[in-house]
């Protein structure tokens, strides 16, 4: 397997940029996030608030009609456009430009909504994440990768990967395969596990924070909500993945001796982005 530079404090604090006292909402990044759909706007959710609590300054959500009053009352900071479908997204229409996007949770698989991703991608510009159903859509559609930016985040879970990129026989098998991908793609893969690792053209990295607390639902869905922000306040993708990863496996350390792994829910990565960017101050 090819060796991998490990993701360190010491390196993340180089990168992090703490915010300008002179800061204000419009110089801090608009998000979009663009998740849910009937039974699974609690994704949408996930990620508009983890977004938001990463640092951007504004965050506007787009989901199908039956998510609208949940994700308002959940999370009143976060604009809402909803699609003219009320189960599931068909057509992505957004009345801003957004600084990043961050597309699939819980979006689900249906016609219309692979109608509207590849819509969606032959118009966006903005710096991109693509995360669960975007990538289980994609995997059926590879060329659709031929529009996306340079530097796409792909996060995909082991699954996801393997719909990505097909079956490995050995775990050297899988970081090869999945760098031929990123150097095809000229993409970038969060191979998001236990630990995660990212895969950058021939560069890989491995995660050095996280524990077992986070197998739990919803929490990748915040992992692209993080990065949706990162991205949004204009951290290079290569630096956004980083950071990114680094940070959301921190909430866990951080969180675990207070809550113990089996009462850890996505909720409490959420809760626990504060304490994680602090640790960036010192
Ligand atoms: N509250 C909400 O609204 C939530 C909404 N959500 C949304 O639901 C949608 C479906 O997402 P999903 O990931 O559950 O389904 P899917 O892609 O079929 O993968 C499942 C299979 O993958 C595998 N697998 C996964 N991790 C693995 C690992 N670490 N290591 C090894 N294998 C692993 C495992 O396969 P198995 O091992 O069982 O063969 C498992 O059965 C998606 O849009 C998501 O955003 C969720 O986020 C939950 C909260
Ligand atoms: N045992 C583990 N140790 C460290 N990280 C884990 C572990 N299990 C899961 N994770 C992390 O939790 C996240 C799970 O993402 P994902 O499977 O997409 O969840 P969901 O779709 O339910 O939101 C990933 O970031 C993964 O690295
Ligand atoms: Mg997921």
């Amino acid at each position: 397997m090819k060796s991998s530079h490990l993701i360190t404090k010491e390196e993340i604090l180089k990168l992090y940029k703490p915010i300008d006292s002179k800061a204000h909402k419009g110089t801090q990044g608009h998000a979009v996030i663009i998740a849910g759909s009937y039974g699974k706007i609690g994704a949408a959710v996930l990620a508009s608030k983890s977004c938001l609590k990463s640092g951007c300054g504004l965050v506007t959500t787009f989901i199908p009609k039956c998510g609208y009053q949940i994700l308002q009352i959940s999370i009143p900071e976060v604009m809402t456009v909803t699609d003219e479908n009320t189960n599931f997204i068909t057509n992505i229409h957004l009345p801003l430009i957004p600084q990043a996007v961050g597309i699939g949770p819980g979006i689900g698989k249906e016609l219309g909504t692979q109608k509207a991703l590849f819509e969606f991608l032959r118009v966006n510009k903005a710096p991109l994440v693509l995360d669960a159903d975007a990538l289980n859509i994609i995997s059926e559609n590879l060329s659709w990768l031929e529009l996306v930016p340079e530097d796409t985040i792909l996060t995909p879970h082991p699954k996801e990967l393997e719909r990505l990129i097909g079956k490995w026989n050995s775990e050297a098998e899988k970081f090869q395969k999945t760098i031929a991908f990123s150097e095809k793609y000229k993409v970038i893969i969060v191979m998001k596990g236990a630990p995660t690792f990212i895969i950058n053209r021939t560069s890989v990295y491995e995660n050095t924070t996280g524990n077992a607390a986070l197998a739990t639902a919803g929490s990748g869905d915040t992992l692209t909500g993080i990065l949706t922000s990162l991205l949004a306040q204009g951290y290079e993708p290569k630096y956004a993945s980083k950071i990114g990863v680094y940070l959301h496996g921190l909430t866990a350390d951080l969180a675990l001796p207070k809550t113990g792994y089996e009462s850890f829910t996505a909720s409490t990565i959420i809760k626990y982005l504060g304490k994680a960017f602090l640790e960036l101050e010192n």
